[in-house]
């Protein structure tokens, strides 16, 4: 199959979540059909949903010769890798994987939705989206991440220094 350009945002805030992010993303790179070309800097950002402790998140470009469901399920199974239970919508997680855009594919199947729905209302993926792909245009509002991001109420996303 001819390769594809993703991108993927990760995020955690449960366990150790520096640890568990970096993990991931090695083993992303090493599942067959999947290979990392980039990811973002690490941000701290505030928790959406019910309270819970801050979170880790950033965002990755791959590139990538699975079919679209074939690539949810490769992030699924990293999901449960790291001890991920699912619990209450929107709780705490020692890893979360979302698949945000591939290619310019829109989709929508009872699993598995393109561009991910919510990415454009979320300044905790449009951020560190932005720092990696700030010209990969949104297939549906057509604007790119760089705009998006210019929108989004980012007050309560912070780079980390390491
Ligand atoms: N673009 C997508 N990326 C990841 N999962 C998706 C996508 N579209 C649909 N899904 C479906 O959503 C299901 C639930 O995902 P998950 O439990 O990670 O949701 P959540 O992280 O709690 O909420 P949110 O989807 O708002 O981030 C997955 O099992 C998957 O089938
Ligand atoms: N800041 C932040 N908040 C969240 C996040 C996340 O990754 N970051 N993920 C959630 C479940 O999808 C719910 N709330």
């Amino acid at each position: 199959m001819k390769s594809r350009k993703c991108a993927i945002a990760l995020g955690s805030n449960l366990g150790d979540s520096l640890t568990i992010l970096k993990s991931a993303i090695a083993t992303l790179n090493k599942t067959p059909g999947i290979a990392v070309k980039s990811h973002s800097s690490w941000y701290q950002t505030a928790p959406i949903g019910p309270p819970q402790p801050d979170y880790i998140n950033a965002c990755a470009i791959l590139e990538v010769t699975l079919e679209p469901e074939q690539l949810l399920l490769a992030l699924l199974e990293i999901e449960i890798k790291f001890n991920r239970i699912r619990q209450e919508k929107w709780g705490p997680r020692t890893l979360d994987l979302d698949l945000l855009l591939y290619d310019n594919l829109v989709l929508e199947t009872s699993t598995l939705t393109l561009p991910h729905p919510r990415m454009t209302e979320r300044a905790f993926v449009l951020v560190p989206l932005a720092e990696i792909a700030p010209g990969w245009v949104h297939p549906v509002t057509e604007s790119a991440i760089a705009q998006l991001v210019q929108t989004a109420d980012c007050s309560g996303v912070q780079k980390m220094i390491l």
